[in-house]
């Protein structure tokens, strides 16, 4: 079992880029399946675990597909017929392999997918997906773990209202709509720069999307859609991560590649705390001194804060001056890293849907464990401001998520290694408690 073993007390400086998007590369590699003619190339690929699983998948459904991991590329050739059923264990790993329902109902009219279930955030339904897919003319069943939705005359185009503006929902209906007779529209629509970034693919490939990254969507379906060459947008989660990282430190970090418009809540509510960022040629510049002083926040669909940032913002909380709330709108169960930074002596309390942090707590090095993706960079975020060592494990939720994590915080000057269960400790510095 690898850890991560961080040495907290370093400022961070120097310059860091990030990768391109993993919630924008999923549903593109899944998108992809809707060529029938041509190869997708898709660059800018991170290399990351849930960019394999989403291949397997793909290739599990006939698709042929091949990684350039040097060049950040994946080519796919969905040409042949494809099969219509994503297993188990592909979904049990990464939820986003629900993504491929819309694309293979647009293709063969079928799709039989493995029911995702919950996760460790909340319990996460498709009811919005399968909603659109029903009003497009599916009929929608469920046995033996598996969803099934079927369209043996082929997919109508219609107007969806989403309940709520699900990322997913608005991914899957797009790309079912995409090939569908007719013009959709999904009122009440995900405005998050990832749906922009797949409806530009779609259009890439030949179709006729309109409004993305309005809470209304048109899609004009055509009758075929071909390969393209298309490029990822930069990750704003990922940069998000840094940006929190250089404050956490009260360092001073240029963040390459990084497009400051993606993240316009984060970095409104980071200068609210005292972190001064600014746009610079090569993306944006984050420096802080402290005390930074807390804030109240409020998870929400974009354009509001992200949810995927809200346990990084939790450890640069735990380090302001100052009385803060967080409430968690979107993942009703989103909180599980509360009692591991409480293992980091952090003074912060759950009520109900929010926590409560008084602050500043004076962190101090611990074992913990990361709960899921984000909480494994808020706990290493966590550790480089502590006191003394801290070991974080069940990094298989960071590799889901961050290329080379570690690496790219020890070239910022922190004091970090990661070191799997059969080597020992302490082989690049000496690290004691
Ligand atoms: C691969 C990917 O892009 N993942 C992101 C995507 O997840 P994902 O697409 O799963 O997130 P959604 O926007 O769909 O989910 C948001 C909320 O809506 C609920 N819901 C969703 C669909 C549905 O049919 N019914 C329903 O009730 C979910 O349980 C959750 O409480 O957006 C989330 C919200 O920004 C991010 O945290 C995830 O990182
Ligand atoms: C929750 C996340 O991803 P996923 O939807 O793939 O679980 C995330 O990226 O923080």
């Amino acid at each position: 079992m690898d850890k991560i073993i961080i040495k907290g007390g370093r400022k961070l400086s120097g310059n860091v880029r990030v990768e391109g998007a993993k919630n924008a590369v999923l549903p593109v590699l899944a998108a992809a399946l809707l060529a029938s003619e041509g190869k997708n190339v898709i660059r800018d690929v991170p290399n990351l675990s849930d960019v394999n699983t989403i291949s397997a998948v793909l290739k599990s459904l006939n698709a042929k597909v091949e990684a350039d991991a040097d060049n950040n590329e994946v080519t796919i050739d969905s040409e042949d017929t494809l099969f219509s059923e994503a297993q188990f264990e592909y979904v049990r790993k990464m939820r986003a392999s629900i993504l491929v329902m819309g694309p293979l109902l647009a293709r063969n009219g079928f799709a039989r997918v493995a029911l995702p279930g919950g996760c460790a955030i909340g319990s996460r339904p498709i009811d919005q997906h399968l909603k659109g897919f029903e009003a497009m003319g599916a009929e929608i069943t469920f046995g033996h773990g598996f969803v099934e939705a079927k369209a043996e005359n082929g997919l109508k185009g219609a107007k969806i209202y989403l309940d709520f503006p699900s990322v997913g929902a608005t991914e899957n209906i797009m790309t079912a709509a995409a090939l569908a007779k007719g013009t959709t529209i999904i009122e009440n629509a995900a405005k998050e720069p990832e749906i922009v970034n797949l409806a530009n693919f779609i259009n890439e490939m030949g179709g006729k999307v309109v409004g993305a990254g309005t809470d209304s969507i048109r899609i004009e379906g055509v009758s075929k859609l071909y390969g393209t060459t298309h490029h990822i947008i930069p990750d704003r989660i990922e940069t998000g991560t840094f940006m929190v990282a250089a404050a956490i430190t009260g360092g001073d970090i240029i963040i390459e590649n990084a497009v400051p418009e993606h993240n316009a809540a984060l970095i409104s509510k980071m200068g609210e705390m005292g972190v001064n960022i600014v746009e610079v040629d090569e993306g944006v510049r984050v420096y802080a001194e402290y005390p930074l002083k807390s804030v109240d926040l409020k998870t929400m669909p974009h354009p509001g804060f992200p949810t995927d940032m809200q346990s990084q913002m939790m450890a640069l909380m735990l380090t302001a001056t100052g009385t803060g709330v967080i409430t968690e709108t979107v993942f009703e169960n989103r909180f599980m890293h509360v009692e591991e930074f409480r293992r980091m002596n952090g003074n912060v309390k759950i009520e109900g849907r929010s926590v409560v942090l008084e602050g500043p707590s004076k962190l101090q090095g611990a074992e913990v464990a990361a709960t899921d993706l984000r909480a494994a960079a808020a706990l290493i975020l966590a550790g480089l401001a502590a006191e003394g060592v801290t070991r974080v494990t069940e990094l298989s939720h960071l590799d889901r998520g961050y290329v080379n994590f570690h690496q790219k915080l020890e070239a910022l000057g922190a004091e970090i290694e990661r070191v799997s269960s059969e080597v020992k400790e302490g082989k690049k510095f000496t690290l004691s408690n």
